[in-house]
């Protein structure tokens, strides 16, 4: 099964467009587990299985693991979510970028070591660069387009021959990088117009990673309005720390279940507007 039939299944079966995003820091973790020999473990399969009903995938972040020098247990996690959840999507947000070289290492970083049926990456370096990825018939490759945060201004707003630099990234993914229909975009939240923009831009049937909700103030109303095809799916709606760190007490699996509920529930009345 491709990336984009497994996102559409997911999408309906699981009656939900929201993502967890799985950024484990430390710092952070639930007083009860985080004296725990292995509190990381605990932590990420905690979260999975609380918030799973409620999702349409899983987006581990890799650098919250490789800079603990724990890929052993992003690896456990991914694999978890792949043998316990075999219908949600494993999206693998690592935003590299690199020549085609050293890029068919980090495609074999996602799709083979983790098994990821999609991964980020950053398309500064050109169509060599993704080449890697898009070899990947079924997997999806899902490229930084709009970011969320305010530095994402600074070059993606550009004005390149009029139009601008995030437009004709989103345009150079539908028409040309995305031959195998795998492709999706990454439209931050935060900013609903360009998240706009960019549908009407790549049409109905592209998947857009929209993170920004929760933590970062996105609207989902504004989110949903925006972004959502007319079938009233086409986003990952992305949340982390909203849900991950919604308690830190004995509670913080009962939280974070109920976060993402109220999450999904919220995008869900907003879609059928
Ligand atoms: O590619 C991403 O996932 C991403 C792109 C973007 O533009 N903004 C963004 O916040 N992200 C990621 O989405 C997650 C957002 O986390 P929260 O702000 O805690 O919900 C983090 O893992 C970010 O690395």
């Amino acid at each position: 099964m491709t990336f984009t039939q497994k996102l559409n299944q997911a999408w309906h079966s699981q009656n939900s467009l929201l993502m967890v995003g799985l950024d484990p820091d430390m710092d952070k973790l639930p007083h009860p587990i985080r004296s725990s020999h292995d509190a990381l473990w605990q932590f990420c399969k905690g979260i999975v299985d609380a918030t799973a009903p409620y999702v349409c995938g899983f987006k581990p972040q890799v650098a919250y693991f490789a800079s603990l020098g724990a890929e052993d247990i992003l690896k456990q996690t991914c694999e978890y979510i792949r043998t316990e959840y075999p219908n949600l999507v494993l999206m693998l947000d690592a935003k590299r970028g690199d020549i085609g070289s050293t890029a068919e290492h980090y495609a074999r970083e996602a799709f083979d070591r983790y098994q990821a049926d999609a991964v980020t990456i950053n398309p500064y370096m050109g169509m060599d660069s993704a080449q890697p990825y898009l070899d990947r018939k079924d997997k999806g490759v899902i490229v930084l387009c709009r970011t969320s945060n305010p530095g994402g201004s600074d070059l993606q707003a550009l004005q390149v021959n009029g139009r601008a630099l995030y437009l004709h990234v989103a345009t150079l993914v539908a028409t040309q990088w995305n031959q195998n229909g795998q492709c999706g975009l990454v439209v931050g939240a935060t900013f609903p117009d360009e998240l706009r923009q960019v549908r009407a831009c790549v049409g109905a049937d592209m998947p857009l990673l929209v993170p920004g909700i929760g933590a970062q103030g996105g609207d989902i109303q504004a989110t949903c309005d925006a972004g959502c095809n007319p079938m009233g799916t086409g986003m990952m709606i992305n949340s982390s720390r909203a849900i991950l760190y919604a308690s830190r007490d004995e509670d913080w699996q009962h939280k974070a279940a109920q976060a993402a509920r109220q999450t999904r529930d919220a995008i869900n009345s907003s879609r059928a507007k």
